[in-house]
């Protein structure tokens, strides 16, 4: 790891009012940081992704917890597995780094302070009552990284406890088979738990109970790997909730939030706040979009392909709209009244108009397109961008517009509702 001497906050890159604490803040500081973590759009140059290859906490999906687990279907684990390595692979094609959650997180679990806080992340003593909540975190505080990451992201079952002295009335009365730690299926979706916003990481307050302890891993790595413990966050994984999902990068210092399912108004709010208040935005606008499983994220119906471009359902095109935030220079936020979202979106990023790519196919292939993620695509670079083959018309309008289309097997790995976007996490972009 390369030790610079660097500054502990960026400064207002937007002319944004600094304050007597902004200037206390940019004192040098010696810090090991990972040089080259930064996004400040969707379509720059892909550099370096994190993925999470989907692993045994899949297979603790069943036809009775699959809704609860946010799973549409019980995928066939180790086709998933392929096809995930055949994504992992386009991207490494590509020249980008692909780095795994379970490699990250077992890293960052050798720091014995990141331990203790997987220890209390795995045990929930309302659940197991204090007894065997004790008898757990005993165990775990004895087990190794590898073992704590394991437990961490595949959970534990009732029968899977170490034998205890005395068992508990907890333990007699649950199935064996019912879970004293949960599994996180939706660690596949890296997208959703943790986004960089310039150089900032905001790790993502989860909306929905099957995600929520996800928090704590990414809070961890974030805050213990020694490639990203000091990175600057933005917003606080403890405020309203926000998921990566709904964050659209439109051009550097321009975002778009989704409002809906996941990320609530206040959420948006308090990240933009947090962004103003930091110089990383001076615009961002808030996209009410419809509270339904298959627009439960912004980018299930539009994400960027091009500097210029979007690929977006066609039902959104005219009906998404935008609350467009600003700083108002005074500390606080100033909010507009809803205008048209493409209207919106290309006077904020100082484009004449932002380009549709129209999936304007019939109306039922459009909508088993965007349910399949037509329009959850990755850009590796301005107008190349990966995608689920299975979206054939989506893909050949895209291609139709000059787009490259990478095309990767989603068969299992699109049974949790998620697409190249959602499955990743882009922590290194070059400026566009
Ligand atoms: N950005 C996304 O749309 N992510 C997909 C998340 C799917 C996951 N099964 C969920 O319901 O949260």
């Amino acid at each position: 790891m390369d030790f610079l001497i660097g500054y502990n906050a960026t400064p207002s890159r937007f002319g944004c009012p600094t304050t007597l604490t902004d200037s206390l803040r940019f004192a040098p500081v010696t810090i090991d940081v990972a040089p080259n973590a930064r996004v400040d759009s969707e379509v720059g140059p892909l550099r370096t992704v994190l993925l999470h290859r989907p692993g045994a906490e899949l297979k603790r999906l069943t036809p009775r917890n699959n809704d609860q687990l946010l799973f549409d279907a019980i995928p066939w684990v180790d086709r998933a597995q392929e096809e995930h390595d055949a994504f992992a692979e386009v991207l490494r094609g590509r020249d980008v780094e692909v780095l795994f959650l379970a490699d990250v997180l077992r890293s960052a679990l050798e720091d014995p302070r990141a331990h203790t806080a997987g220890v209390r992340a795995a045990v929930d003593s309302m659940r197991l009552g204090n007894d065997l909540a004790e008898v757990l975190s005993s165990h775990l505080a004895g087990v190794d990284a590898r073992t704590l990451a394991d437990v961490l992201m595949s959970g534990v079952t009732f029968e899977e406890l170490p034998a205890a002295e005395g068992a508990s009335l907890v333990r007699k009365m649950n199935h064996p088979h019912d879970f004293a730690v949960d599994p996180l299926p939706n660690l596949l979706f890296t997208r959703d738990s943790s986004a960089w916003i310039g150089d900032r990481i905001a790790v993502s307050s989860l909306a929905m109970p099957a995600r929520r302890r996800e928090t704590a891993l990414f809070d961890l790595v974030y805050a213990y790997h020694p490639r990203f413990r000091h990175a600057a966050r933005a917003y606080g994984a403890h405020s309203a909730p926000v998921e990566g999902g709904d964050v659209l990068l439109l051009a550097p210092g321009v975002l778009a939030i989704g409002v809906g399912e996941r990320t609530t108004a206040a959420g948006a709010e308090s990240l933009a706040r947090s962004l103003f208040s930091d110089g990383v935005a001076h615009t961002v606008l808030a996209v009410p979009i419809v509270q339904t499983r298959a627009t439960m994220h912004l980018d299930t119906v539009c994400t960027m392909v091009d500097r210029d471009a979007v690929v977006m359902y066609p039902l959104a095109r005219d009906e998404l709209v935008a609350y467009t935030m600003r700083p108002d220079g005074s500390g606080g936020v100033k909010v507009d009244d809803p205008a048209p979202f493409l209207h919106s979106a290309a006077e904020a990023m100082g484009i004449e108009k932002l380009r549709v790519i129209d999936t304007g196919l019939d109306p039922v292939t459009a909508e088993r397109e965007q349910w399949d993620d037509g329009n959850n695509t990755l850009a590796l670079a301005p107008g190349v961008v990966v995608g689920y083959e299975r979206n054939v018309e989506t893909n050949a309008r895209l291609e139709a517009a000059g787009i490259e289309v990478l095309a990767i097997a989603g068969s299992e790995l699109g049974s949790g509702r998620g697409g190249p976007r959602c499955m990743s996490c882009p922590v290194a972009r070059d400026g566009i």
